[in-house]
């Protein structure tokens, strides 16, 4: 398991979706007085519940502390939600369900109290020194009130993981540019750059590189000193496709070529030199028996529902690593199939799909589309749909895992 990166201290409002890098402690009893849940009037439970008739001693607001006596028997105080239960009461009657009289107050008929009721007292939610948020939580709107509660204005997180994207290709150009009828937009950068930014990373899109050696290396040595180098593109058969070759140059460590999975198969893993040195036959030996650093690195098959696939089963789970969250498993779900299907064949197919939530649970049905290049499918679907490897249909109501992005 690779370790967290470095940590930062940053301002609260721009904590949303950090990691928390070290617990947020309760810096006072929380709530920090017995705190009225009502508005109404302290009393004595028991003496309301008798009948007795009470006299009203004075009115106490939120952000006021009563600085008369303890309200003894046949007294009450009336208080507004939030402010401090006075010693010597012991529950809040609601307004509602009194009778007051100029200074006088008596219970509803048959209305009857508890001690302790429309109280929450003192420490009940936290001690002060309590851990109220673990570290490694993400932060998000409760987590930002627990920290506001507890003066912190400033929190430390983990670092985001620097992720950098080379799409390679010859027929790639920039999305601004206008294709020939023969060129390809390069819709992966961008992709990959939205995907990186979800799983807790920092990414940045670097020139796409073309189907040669020089500038693979070039553009490769550039990626090599970010922390995760994220390829796409360039990983089959092919006669141009070189990205293996040239990771192996520049002295990779490969953990795995290929995945038993459709879409995906090409996609490799592994990890290579942090040595910003550009390969070149001359230079090869300063790649061996590397001992410096070493930055992690995916290739991934270039057709866009594949590179999406690819993502969410091993890049998500190692940036989510990097970024020092436990949570690291892609988020599957089960669910009915809506309608039969064919058999997956030999690997584990991922294909785009919608959920639908219902009274009587939630289905899965597959939507309509043209292959792994197929993003318009893709973004008609919200999840994909796993069939694992079979010859045999699946039938409707079959229950199937379920790839959520
Ligand atoms: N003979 C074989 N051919 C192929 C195999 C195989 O096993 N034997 N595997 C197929 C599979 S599966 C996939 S997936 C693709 C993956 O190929 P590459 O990773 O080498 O990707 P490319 O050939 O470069 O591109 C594939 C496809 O995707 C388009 N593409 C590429 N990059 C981008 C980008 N940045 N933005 C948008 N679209 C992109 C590219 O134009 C191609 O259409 O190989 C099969 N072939
Ligand atoms: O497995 Mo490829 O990834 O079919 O598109």
């Amino acid at each position: 398991m690779p370790a967290p990166l470095e940590r930062e201290r940053i301002g609260l409002r721009d904590a949303d979706g950090r990691l928390l890098a070290e617990p947020i402690y309760a810096d006072r009893d929380q709530p920090p007085f017995d705190r009225s849940t009502r508005d109404g009037y302290a009393v004595r439970a028991a003496e309301l519940s008798a009948g007795t008739a009470l006299h009203i001693i004075g009115s106490l607001r939120a952000g006021e502390l009563w600085s008369g006596p303890a309200i003894s028997s046949g007294e009450a105080l009336e208080i507004m939600t939030g402010a401090p239960v006075p010693e010597g009461a012991d529950c809040v009657a609601m307004l509602e369900h009194v009778l007051r009289n100029g200074d006088n107050l008596s219970a509803q008929p048959a209305r009857t109290w508890k001690p302790g009721e429309n109280i929450v007292p003192r420490g009940a939610e936290a001690h002060a020194g309590d851990v109220v948020l673990p570290s490694g939580r993400t932060v998000g709107p409760a987590e930002v009130a627990v920290a506001a509660t507890s003066g912190c204005a400033t929190l430390e997180v983990y670092a985001r993981p620097r992720v950098a994207i080379i799409a390679t290709g010859d027929e790639l150009v920039g999305i601004a540019q206008q294709p020939e009828p023969w060129q390809i937009r390069n819709s992966n950068s961008w992709s990959l750059a939205s995907l990186v930014s979800a799983a807790g990373g920092s990414p940045e899109r670097l020139a796409i590189a073309r189907d040669e050696l020089d500038d693979l290396r070039e553009r490769i040595a550039q990626g090599s000193m970010w922390d995760l180098l994220v390829l796409s593109g360039g990983v089959s058969m092919g006669k141009h496709d070189l990205v293996e070759q040239v990771l192996t140059e520049c002295g990779a460590e490969f953990f795995f070529t290929g995945a038993w999975i459709q879409p995906g198969k090409p996609v490799v893993f592994g990890r290579l030199p942090k040595s910003g040195i550009v390969y070149h036959p001359s230079r090869a030996r300063e790649f061996e028996n590397w001992q410096g650093e070493w930055t992690y690195f995916f290739g991934l098959p270039g057709n866009p529902v594949s590179t999406e696939v690819c993502f969410h089963l091993f890049v998500a789970p190692l940036l989510r690593a990097l970024g020092g969250r436990a949570d690291l498993a892609p988020a599957f779900v089960e669910a009915r199939l809506a309608e039969d299907v064919k058999g997956a064949g030999a690997r584990t197919r991922f294909l785009p799909a919608q959920l639908t939530s219902a009274w009587d649970g939630v289905t899965v049905k597959l939507v309509p589309w043209q292959g792994s290049g197929d993003v318009a499918a893709s973004a008609r679907a919200g999840c994909f749909c796993v069939l694992p490897p079979s010859s045999e249909a699946l039938r409707a109501g079959d229950t199937v895992r379920v790839l959520l992005r």
